[in-house]
Order: structure tokens, then sequence, then C-alpha cells
């Protein structure tokens, strides 16, 4: 009897310590998450929201959108890049919007920032990304853009391979014609005219109905890139970037032209021009296409998910992402020119497949 009061007692202690340690370790644990959380809400306090004519985040006020976001975790993050990391952020059940937070230290804070982001608020065009506002604080920058539900041309060609078999001919050439009608619209119809610096698929978002929607314009030309992050070259991608950016380090919209037929030839093959198997080659994703093209031999170099594909088509894409390839500057084509030749395809073929 004395024995089971002894082993009740003991039982009983140990009950209590293993409870006392849990509670200590949740309070030290809460305690640590909280002077995180502190933290984090000092780099964004003392902040200023500024949104544009958004119908969407109207009624949005600058505390609400921070309580919003001071919630975000790693789970809500939906990409990262050599500027920083975009997250998705729900206001309402039905909206949600992309919330881009620039890496501390990286953005430039001073007034030409906000000047550039107010230019950039005033574009509206069904093939760029709208960019609804952002929110300056002493540590963070925040951009606030429409979120695009199908993420990015990159994810979708070099993702998972089924992603890549659902990019049918039709939808690669409606995809490679509403990027050239966002791209001519910066280089044409904005005033001042823009220069994006960086065309490459995952600048290149889709929306529900896989229209393409540019996105990232103007970020090289407001920030110096984070200097970990290595395929960004003072401003652009390396194996995007126009030869002649090299001798002169000078952005001009004719080195948009030759990105964007790095992204055509992409769209077409499947292929990545970052990939390190070009470079251990000691070729590009361009040097190789061509050489086969010009050998009579494409459809080596057209993506295999394309089961069924018009061959004419294919072959006057190629002819036009030769001519935005051209090494002179000069003899590319504008952005204007390409968007027409890529809708005279869709009058001989692609209307067959739509
Ligand atoms: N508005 C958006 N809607 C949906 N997804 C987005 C949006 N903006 C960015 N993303 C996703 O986040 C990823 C990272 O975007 P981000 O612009 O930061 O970097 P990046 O373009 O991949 O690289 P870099 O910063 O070097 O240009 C994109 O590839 C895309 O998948």
């Amino acid at each position: 009897m004395g024995d089971s009061r002894v082993i009740a007692l003991y039982i009983t202690l140990g009950c209590m310590a293993f409870i006392i340690s849990k509670i200590i370790i949740s309070i030290l644990l809460y305690r640590r998450w909280r002077r995180k959380n502190m933290v984090y809400e000092d780099g964004f306090s003392g902040g200023k929201m500024v949104m544009f004519r958004s119908a969407t985040l109207q009624s949005l006020t600058s505390e609400e959108f921070l309580k919003k976001t001071l919630k975000l975790s790693n789970k809500d993050i939906i990409g990262s890049g050599g500027y920083g990391t975009v997250y998705r952020l729900s206001i309402t059940d039905s909206i949600a919007i992309a919330v881009k937070r620039l890496n501390k230290g990286s953005a430039d804070r001073d007034r030409g920032f906000e000047r550039e982001l107010e230019a950039m608020g005033d574009i509206k065009h069904r093939n760029i990304v709208t960019l609804h506002g952002y929110y300056t604080a002493p540590h963070y920058n925040l951009l606030m853009y429409q979120l695009m539900p199908n993420g990015s041309l990159d994810a979708f060609l070099h993702g998972k391979s089924m992603d890549r078999k659902l990019l049918d001919w039709h939808s690669r050439y409606k995809i490679a014609l509403g990027a050239a009608r966002g791209i001519a619209y910066l280089h044409h119809d904005c005033i001042p005219h823009i220069i994006h610096r960086d065309i490459k698929s995952s600048n290149i978002l889709l929306d529900e109905s896989m229209e393409a929607r540019v996105s990232d314009f103007g970020l090289a030309t407001l920030m110096e890139p984070d200097q970990t992050h290595v395929s960004t070259f003072v401003a652009g991608t390396f194996g995007y970037l126009a030869p002649e950016y090299f001798d002169t380090g000078r952005a001009t919209t004719k080195g948009d032209v030759y990105s964007f037929g790095v992204v055509m030839l992409e769209l077409l093959t499947g292929k990545k021009p970052t990939d390190e198997a070009f470079f251990e080659e000691g070729t590009k994703l361009v040097t190789w296409v061509k050489a086969v093209v010009e050998d009579k031999r494409a459809e080596h170099v057209v993506d295999s998910s394309l089961e069924c594909y018009p061959a004419k088509a294919i072959d006057y894409f190629f002819k036009i992402a030769f001519m935005c390839l051209e090494p002179e500057p000069s003899q590319r084509p504008t952005m204007t020119e390409v968007v027409k030749m890529l809708e005279q395809i869709k009058s001989e073929s692609a209307a067959k497949y739509s």
C-alpha cells in the first residue's frame, strides 16, 4: 500500500514537472516570437501607403493593409527574385493581390523611387500587370500588384512537365502576341517611353485566361539588384541580354526587342536560355537554334511537348524571332512591327487552332 502511494506521488510529480516545463517553453517561444514580430513591425511602422486609382482596393486603409501584411508567412510566398519576395495577400474572401516585399536596403528610398512608381501606377493595359499601389517604410518597400492566378511563363515552360504540355501552339502564340503588345505599349504609347530592361519568361505572367501580362518593368531602373543574385547583370538577366549591352551598358528599346526574341525561342523550344548546359558547351540558346534552323532541321529544336503544330506558322515565328535577334540593333524591328508580323500569323494559321 505504502509503495503504491510512493509510485503515485512520483507519477504526479513527474506529470507536474512535464506540464511546468511545457508552460515555460511556450512562454519562451511566445516571447521570442513577439520580439521578432516587434522588430518586423518596427520595420513597417511610420510608413506611407499610396494607392493608384484602383477599383479593387479602393476601401483598403493603410492600417488594414499593414495588419494583413504582418500576418504573411512562408506559406503565402508565391515566388522570389533578385529584388525581393512575392506573397499572395487576401484582401477579402474574393479579392487577393500580389505583394512584393523589396529586400531590405536594396530599394532607393528617395523621392525618385516614388516618382518612378507613380509613373508605373498610371499604366493601364490588358497586357501589363497593374501596379495597385505601394507602401514605403523606413526598412521595407512593398509593391502591390494585380495577382496573376496562372503564375509566370517561366514556371509553365520549365516547371512541371505536365504544365508544359498544357501549352499548345495556340497558347504559346497567344502569349507571344500579348507580351509583344504589352512591350510595344511601354515603348511607343507611354509618355515618357519606358524601356523594360528585363524581358524574360519569369517577367511574363499569365492571367486567368492565359493572357500574357508583362511585369516588373521599371524595377531594373529603380534600384541596384541584390548583390547575391547571380542571374542579374547590372540590369537585365544573363541569357536574355542583347550583345551590345555588354559593350555599352546602355539599355535601349532594341535591347528589349532582342530579349523578346529570346523569349520567342524559349516558347518554341521549351529550353531555358539560362540553362547551365548551354554555358558548359560554350554556346547559347540563340546560337544553337539559329544553326539548326539554318540547316533546315527546325523540327529538331521545336519543343517535343508540342504534339501538333502548323509548320508554316512555326517557320514564320522563327523568322520573326531571328529578326529580333539581329546582332546589329538598327536591323531589329520595333515592337510595333513585331506585333504586326505576329498578327499576320494569326490571320494565316492560328485561327485554325482557336
Ligand atoms: N503579380 C504577380 N502575380 C502572381 N505571381 C507573381 C506576381 N509577381 C511575381 N510573381 C511570381 O513571383 C516570381 C518572382 O517574381 P520577381 O519579379 O520577384 O522575380 P523574377 O522576375 O523571377 O526575377 P528577377 O527579380 O531577377 O527579375 C515570379 O516568377 C512569379 O512566379
